[in-house]
């Protein structure tokens, strides 16, 4: 049998009589399906019985109509995507305002340049690129088998929590994978667009959020849908409980997305003719296969993907179109010369809030100038900054405790200090609580300097809410070097002892004093003893 090389030097030279002959004595380019191959392909998915079942059961309960006009839809069954582990599923929390609003301008960019634990990021994966048009050609030939490559694959967005990372600050406001390459003649398929990775800290929460800015044209708060994703628009049906948002591609449909080489033979010329039409239904299959797997794998979960471990591998936020068929697919018995390819499919794009919630055993709750910082230097590795005035602390710290080589270390988060009316936005507001939200104990930390410190900490008390709920506690009065503090010390064992029997211990952080046994409490605390 004669053979057609795709290189010129290989090729034997063939005489033909008639196009049709041509073709059916010689095997086409080198790696490019053969007619054989793709009515074998075609054939195939006619009769593929793609699951069903496993793909209409995730949206069957979508409704209503209107919201399909969103470029988002919600899902509510509960079931594995394949890409995402639904054990991460948390409760949404809530955020009020920026964690820095009530702070002067002075003190504000300092602490936003060093730290961040809201953001909101606008992300797109890439488009996948479109298949090639092209026929083998050389000197002694104008046309031979069709040998247009496909489509690479857009590029997909990836997240991953990593160990070592404290912030959000360094994330950028918008990421964007690259597109996928057109296809290339000599069945070459197009390069692959580039992914991206974003790496966040360990504690970071991941929610998908509408297009702020079409949040504000409605008057609506980002704030507010945050709190209730659902609620807040008013679409919360009885029985309707969303589990998933489904970010939709603005693509073409099954049996659509066709590119022409012909300006006068477009697609109107080609609906009329049966060849096309014929091929067109096999490969609406292939179509059917892709959007089915795009319905599947472009869910996310509507409260949040919770990252409070490292992340083994990076996780797929959003995936790329996938590319367009190349022409050498569509070679067949009828179709001899297919002057025509599939379109990439399109990129995804969604906005993300990102929400850092610092995971510590322990937290130190005080009011400003209580010594939490000076607390926390005395008893672990972290170096805190430590003065005289109000509000030095102005963002999160973690110290590592060690409580000797054969036992666990534990860490402790050191947070601004609370004031009476922080749970209104006074000082520095109480969002900084979300760090300390997850810890399995609360540390007060109450200076014996100050005139009343039962006063101080019915205060924190007050502010805190049911937050200290299911939490353990312990109180260290702090400062206990100076003078005339003792008398405050027994009032305040008095009023700590009488709550559920919390513990309390006197120490001087500055001193030194009492500091090992502090540790062991907090050991105890933090459920390491
Ligand atoms: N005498 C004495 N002074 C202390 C002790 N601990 C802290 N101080 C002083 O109290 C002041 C406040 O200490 P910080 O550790 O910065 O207090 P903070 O609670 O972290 O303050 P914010 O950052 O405002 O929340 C500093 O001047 C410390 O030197 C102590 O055990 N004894």
């Amino acid at each position: 049998m004669l053979k057609f090389k795709n290189s010129a030097k290989n090729l034997i030279a063939v005489t033909r009589t008639t196009y049709s002959r041509y073709y059916s004595t010689l095997e086409p380019a080198e790696h490019a399906p053969g007619q054989e191959e793709n009515e074998a392909w075609l054939t195939s998915l006619e009769n593929s019985n793609f699951d069903e079942n496993f793909y209409f059961k995730k949206i069957s309960n979508e409704k209503p109509k209107e919201y399909q006009k969103t470029p988002y839809r919600f899902i509510n069954e509960d079931t594995d995507t394949g890409i995402m582990n639904i054990n991460l599923l948390i409760n949404t929390q809530t955020i009020k305002s920026s964690p820095y609003s009530s702070l002067s301008a002075r003190q504000r960019p300092k602490a936003e340049s060093n730290f961040s634990d809201v953001r909101v990021l606008k992300l797109s994966s890439g488009n996948g690129g479109n298949g090639s048009i092209s026929f083998f050609r050389d000197a002694g030939r104008s046309i031979g088998p069709p040998d247009g490559g496909d489509g690479g694959q857009g590029g997909s967005i990836y997240i991953q929590a990593i160990e070592g990372l404290t912030s959000l600050n360094k994330l950028k406001q918008s990421y964007r994978a690259g597109d996928g390459e057109k296809g290339q003649q000599r069945q070459l398929d197009g390069a692959t667009g580039k992914d991206i990775l974003i790496n966040v800290p360990v504690g970071t929460i991941v929610k998908w959020i509408p297009d702020p800015l079409i949040l504000k044209e409605q008057g609506k708060e980002v704030q507010d849908y945050i709190e209730y994703p659902v609620e807040a628009r008013g679409e919360t049906m009885e029985d309707y409980d969303p589990k998933f948002i489904q970010i939709r591609r603005d693509d073409y449909k099954v049996g659509e997305g066709w590119l022409f080489k012909d300006n006068d033979k477009t697609e109107e010329w080609h609906k009329d003719k049966e060849f096309f039409n014929t091929l067109n239904m096999k490969v609406s299959k292939y179509d059917e296969k892709i959007i089915k797997e795009e319905e599947v794998g472009d869910l996310f979960p509507l409260h949040g993907l919770d990252l409070s471990q490292p992340s083994p591998a990076p996780i797929l936020l959003l995936k790329g179109g996938t590319g367009g068929l190349g022409n050498m697919h569509f070679l067949t018995n009828d179709v001899r010369n297919p002057r025509f390819c599939k379109k990439g499919r399109k990129h995804l794009q969604g906005h993300f809030l990102f929400e850092l919630k610092l995971l510590a055993d322990l937290g130190l709750v005080g009011l400003p100038n209580a010594g939490k910082s000076t607390l926390l230097r005395a008893i672990s590795n972290a170096r805190p900054r430590v003065g005289h005035w109000e509000f030095t602390t102005l963002q999160p710290t973690i110290g590592t405790i060690s409580l000797g080589f054969d036992k666990d270390s534990f860490t402790v988060a050191d947070i601004p200090g609370l004031i009476k009316g922080a749970s209104q936005n006074k000082g520095m507001g109480i969002d900084f609580l979300r760090h300390v939200e997850r810890s399995g104990g609360l540390v007060f930390v109450i200076s014996l300097g100050n005139n009343d410190p039962v006063a101080d900490f019915e205060v924190l008390l007050n502010e805190m809410g049911e937050r200290v709920q299911n939490k353990n506690i312990l109180v260290a009065a702090t400062k206990a070097d100076l003078e005339n503090t003792q008398e405050r010390f027994v009032k305040l064992k008095e009023f700590v002892e009488k709550q559920n029997g919390w513990k309390i211990i006197p120490v001087s952080a500055q001193n030194q004093e009492n500091i090992e046994n502090l540790i062991l409490l907090m050991g105890e605390c933090a459920g390491k003893l």
